[in-house]
């Protein structure tokens, strides 16, 4: 018992770690997006970042941060390339499911997620959709695959700014289920919609779990 205990504050206080590393990188890649210092300083943080890059690389994994069921029954994905508190690319997204099975997160963007000039590019919005909508099916105990997204651009998508994006489970078919979502302002005005089909697997059929 001593012993798993242990083990997993290990783990704990080493993922925390990763996630404070991921939030630097985070940072680094608003900066490098934003950046205006002369070419020499640009070349200076250059060399300084591929040495850097060595140290990370001294000893890697073959694949990111495992999906697993963590300790308190709530499944994680530290990387997850929308959620994982260990990978930059993530906002990172933080979706919480209501009692009725509403998926919701609020979520902003940031300069980084530029498409058309000062907006949000379209595949990010479909990202983040898509994400939330899998998570619908997903906690209505019918996870899936993306077999078809179907994403309506209604307005811009501003970045910079606080914004909601909310998913519900519609209905299944056998391994077939569907859901729909958006991403709002806060008032509730809808920016993108999108309707998604997903498809558990038939591996899955039994676990409704990957793994
Ligand atoms: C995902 C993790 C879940 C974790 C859950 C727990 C924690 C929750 C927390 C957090 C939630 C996370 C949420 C993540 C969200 C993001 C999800 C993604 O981005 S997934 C990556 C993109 N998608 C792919 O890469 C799929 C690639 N495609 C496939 O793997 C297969 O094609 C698959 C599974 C989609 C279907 O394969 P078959 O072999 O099972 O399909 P057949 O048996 O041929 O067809 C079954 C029925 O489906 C229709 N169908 C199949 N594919 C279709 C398609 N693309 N479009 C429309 N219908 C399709 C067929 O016509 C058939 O329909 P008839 O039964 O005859 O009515």
């Amino acid at each position: 018992m001593t012993t798993d205990l242990a083990s997993t504050e290990d783990a704990d206080a080493a993922l925390a770690a990763l996630a404070a590393l991921t939030q630097r990188a985070r940072d680094l890649v608003d900066a490098v997006v934003l950046t205006d210092v002369p070419d020499s300083e640009l070349t200076a943080v250059a060399a300084e970042l591929a040495a850097l890059t060595e140290r990370l690389s001294a000893r890697r994994r073959t694949s990111p941060q495992p999906f697993e069921i963590g300790p308190d029954g709530v499944p994680r994905h530290a990387g997850n390339a929308v959620t994982g508190s260990a990978n930059p690319h993530a906002l990172p997204l933080v979706a919480r499911t209501a009692p009725d099975g509403t998926v919701r997160a609020e979520l902003s963007f940031r300069p980084t997620h530029e498409g058309p000039p000062a907006a949000v590019h379209g595949g990010i919005s479909a990202m983040i959709l898509d994400h939330m909508l899998g998570h619908a099916v997903a906690m209505a105990g019918v996870a899936g695959m993306t077999a078809t997204l179907t994403v309506r651009y209604l307005r811009r998508v501003p970045y910079g700014e606080p914004l909601v994006a909310t998913a519900e489970y519609t209905r299944s078919e056998g391994r077939k289920s569907w859901s729909e979502g958006r991403i709002a302002l806060p008032d509730g005005t809808p920016l993108v919609e999108a309707t998604g089909l997903f498809i558990t697997p038939r591996e899955w059929a039994q676990n409704r779990l990957p793994g």
